[in-house]
């Protein structure tokens, strides 16, 4: 069961790319290789056919995650429950979702994967569900479940709702294994993009999207989603009349949040609006430090920016990691320069980019990032 957030979340997506390039082969093997967590693996398609149930039509529910199918699956990796070990947690969802979407056509393919992102990976921007979503939009295209679509014509193609709907779903269940009880709403933003508005499970895109920059810090603080997320449901449970209140809080947030977003696509943004969302950042992030999931080093992040009159939060669920600063757009380069500068004297990594980036998209290697190209040619 989807665990739904009662409360309203907007998530926004960030223009930094997971790209995932797969080859069909006939080595009678399935390769994967994850250069950003130096793993590379591979499996006889005899031994992975194993796993299958007598009927692989048992297989294949997009809506319910098959705890059998889990359970052998970690006994071929070799990994306990409640695994936090990123190699193993990568490995898992790749291999579920494989499973899952040939398991009905009786046929399991022979095939290499490859994956890199531009994401770092555990640090709160949602790297789980960037790969998640790239697995389930590969794979699903690999078995014909949805079409490939790019024509000679085009280099970068989007599918359809229904298609996006059906990789969103697939990409749920993965991070559902990386995660262990995630809300959705990672997923959807790196299926769907853009700014969305997510309430008990329902998202709704934001038909307009503001121009907003911001600078992006990473304490390179290791975290885990999966602890901290389970810290604050103990929290919940524990102390349930402090901790709702909280949560109500957060979801007005939320709502002036989306509010002052309408106003400022609907008429021109004023220095009112960047005040606005200032303060909600500032009260955003005492709400978080509330719930357990706050840092020292993101405490250092909102001091060094304020002292330039910046202000700034942290991003997922937190307890280290990123987080973002709002730049106004009288904000002077001097300023910015000089924040990024103090942000890195601390040790963390610090970069200027903006908010609202495409979904899901595939692409002809020609479309491919330099980069990305490069990285995943290798193997
Ligand atoms: N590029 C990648 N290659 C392989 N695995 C990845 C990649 N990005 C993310 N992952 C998987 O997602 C996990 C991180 O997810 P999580 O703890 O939710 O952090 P976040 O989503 O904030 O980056 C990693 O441990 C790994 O299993
Ligand atoms: C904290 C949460 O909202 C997002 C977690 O994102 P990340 O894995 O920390 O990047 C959890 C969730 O919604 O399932
Ligand atoms: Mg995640």
């Amino acid at each position: 069961m989807r665990r739904p957030l009662t409360r309203v979340a907007l998530a926004v997506s960030l223009n930094l790319r997971t790209y995932l390039r797969l080859q069909a082969t006939s080595t009678s093997k399935v390769c994967i290789n994850l250069p950003n967590i130096n793993t590379f693996l591979s499996w006889d398609v005899t031994k992975l056919k194993q796993l299958l149930p007598d009927s692989g039509a048992e297989l294949g529910n997009v809506n319910e995650l098959d705890a059998e199918l889990v359970r052998r699956l970690r006994d071929l990796v070799g990994v306990s429950n409640g695994t936090l070990d990123t190699r193993s947690m990568a490995i898992l969802a790749f291999l579920y979702i494989y499973l899952s979407v040939f398991a009905g056509s009786g046929e399991l393919p022979s095939l290499t994967v490859s994956v890199w992102s531009e994401l770092p990976t555990g640090a709160g921007l949602g790297s789980s569900a960037a790969y998640s979503v790239c697995l389930a939009a590969a794979l699903l295209s690999a078995s014909g479940t949805i079409p490939s679509l790019l024509s000679d014509q085009e280099s970068t193609a989007r599918w359809g709702e229904v298609e996006m709907e059906l990789i969103n779903r697939w990409a749920f269940q993965g991070e559902r294994i990386i995660h262990g009880n995630p809300s959705g709403v990672d997923n959807a933003v790196g299926t769907w993009g853009g700014i969305l508005r997510y309430h008990s499970g329902k998202i709704t895109p934001l038909n307009r999207v503001p121009m907003l920059r911001i600078l992006l810090t990473n304490t390179k603080v290791p975290r885990s989603t999966k602890v901290l997320v389970a810290g604050v449901k103990d929290k919940m449970n524990k102390f349930p009349s402090i901790i709702n209140p909280v949560l109500e809080s957060v979801n007005a947030v939320s709502c002036t949040c989306e509010q002052t977003l309408s106003e400022m696509t609907n008429d021109t943004p004023t220095p009112e609006h960047y005040n606005i969302l200032e303060e909600l950042i500032d009260i955003n992030q005492h709400h978080l430090n509330v719930m357990g999931v706050g840092h020292p080093a993101l405490d250092t992040l909102c001091r060094v920016t304020l002292a330039r009159g910046l202000h700034s939060k942290l991003t997922g669920a937190g307890g280290g990691g990123c987080g973002i600063t709002l730049l106004r757009p009288e904000t002077e380069c001097s300023v910015i320069q000089n924040t990024i500068q103090d942000l890195r004297d601390c040790g963390y990594d610090c970069w200027e980019t903006s908010v609202g980036a495409e979904g899901v998209q595939q692409h002809s290697p020609l479309a491919f990032k330099e980069e990305a190209l490069e990285v995943l040619a290798r193997y």
